[in-house]
């Protein structure tokens, strides 16, 4: 009975946290609540969970809907996708009270929303597609863009009569997915929809022709979330969780005579940990690692004569970077 919720007012003094309920951001953020120490039970089917350990509640939420309810203030702090918060705020701009706040980038869920077009067909470039059928997920980004166009293919081609100022109106379908089917269905001359590895939009034989939004998973909060004193601690422990997910700790043993090439090689956050040996001239070196590039630094400093090179994975920080 504990964590069940009887009423809203068991959210009363708990700063409300909105959490992708599916989809691509759900697990990354599963793992990233858990790695913060922020300790629920989900109850099945409820959408709502009290944090045992601290005075917040989650919300799960389709990432879809996270910008309104944490842009109304409705929810003080939420994750979701950066092209779900420019979605929100092209439909719904922003006041001096309401709209999102971008706290962090979370570094997962990377994507790009692109105009896509048939691959083989005639359309080359989005200005083409004025005047067309476009279909997408995300209607209000999408009719902006495509007004943009819209308006300065009007300044190049000032109309002669009305018909004119008609064909320049893009038509903007919305479709909740499957949105690559659009166009061999014919229901679209083109699509908005967003690519990762780009799978899906070549298994549709289609390609991009430009890019409305470059984004990635963003920890938001509202303009003036409950109590931003926990808002900090919770941010504090994802950054710290994310940071630690970026980088490896890696030491290794060098000749001192070699420490400054070794140190541009790892120069570490700061400068790199360097210990003496028992061993004259040696010294052991420790320094944070961007994950991704540690393959090419072991070969560096194996290259140089460092020896006993080990990585360790770091399990949490409290450091930025
Ligand atoms: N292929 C992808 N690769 C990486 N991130 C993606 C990808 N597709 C979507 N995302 C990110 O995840 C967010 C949620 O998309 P996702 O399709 O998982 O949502 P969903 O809530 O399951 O919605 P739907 O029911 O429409 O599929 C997107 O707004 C985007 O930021
Ligand atoms: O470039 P890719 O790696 O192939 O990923 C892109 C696909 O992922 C998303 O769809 P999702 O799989 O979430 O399903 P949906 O079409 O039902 O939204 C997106 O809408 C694309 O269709």
């Amino acid at each position: 009975m504990d964590h069940k919720i009887d009423s809203v007012g068991s959210l009363n003094d708990r700063l409300l946290f909105a959490v992708p309920k599916k989809g691509r951001l759900h697990q990354p953020c599963l793992d990233l609540l858990s790695g913060s120490d922020i300790q629920f039970h989900r109850h099945n089917r409820l959408d709502i969970a009290l944090v045992k350990n601290l005075p917040l509640a989650l919300i799960f939420l389709p990432a879809a809907d996270i910008p309104t309810f944490v842009g109304e203030g409705r929810v003080d702090l939420g994750i979701t996708g950066r092209d779900q918060v420019a979605e929100h705020e092209a439909d719904t701009p922003p006041t001096d009270t309401t709209g999102v706040v971008e706290v962090m980038n979370l570094g997962f869920g990377s994507c790009r929303l692109q105009v896509q077009v048939p691959e083989n067909g005639p359309i080359q470039t989005s200005d083409q597609l004025v005047g067309k059928n476009v279909v997408t997920s995300f209607t209000a980004l999408s009719k902006a863009y495509f007004r943009d166009l819209e308006a300065q293919r009007a300044r190049m081609t000032p109309q002669a009569n009305g018909d004119a100022s008609k064909d320049l109106q893009t038509t903007i379908k919305f479709v909740g997915g499957s949105v690559e089917a659009a166009c061999a269905l014919g229901v679209a001359d083109g699509i908005v929809d967003l690519v990762e590895s780009g799978e899906t939009m070549r298994a549709a034989g289609l390609k991009a022709i430009d890019t409305v939004v470059e984004s990635t998973a963003v920890l938001i909060s509202s303009k003036h979330p409950s109590d931003p004193k926990l808002l900090k601690k919770i941010t504090s422990r994802i950054k710290g969780v994310i940071t630690a997910q970026r980088f490896v700790l890696c030491t290794y043993n060098v000749s001192r005579k070699l420490l400054t090439k070794a140190s541009h090689i790892t120069p570490g956050k700061r400068a790199p940990t360097v210990t003496a040996l028992e061993e004259e001239d040696w010294v052991a070196v420790q320094a944070m690692v961007e994950r991704k590039q540690i393959a090419n630094v072991m070969d560096e400093l194996a290259e140089l004569g460092a020896t006993d090179i080990l990585v360790t994975k770091i399990d949490n920080s409290r450091t930025t970077w």
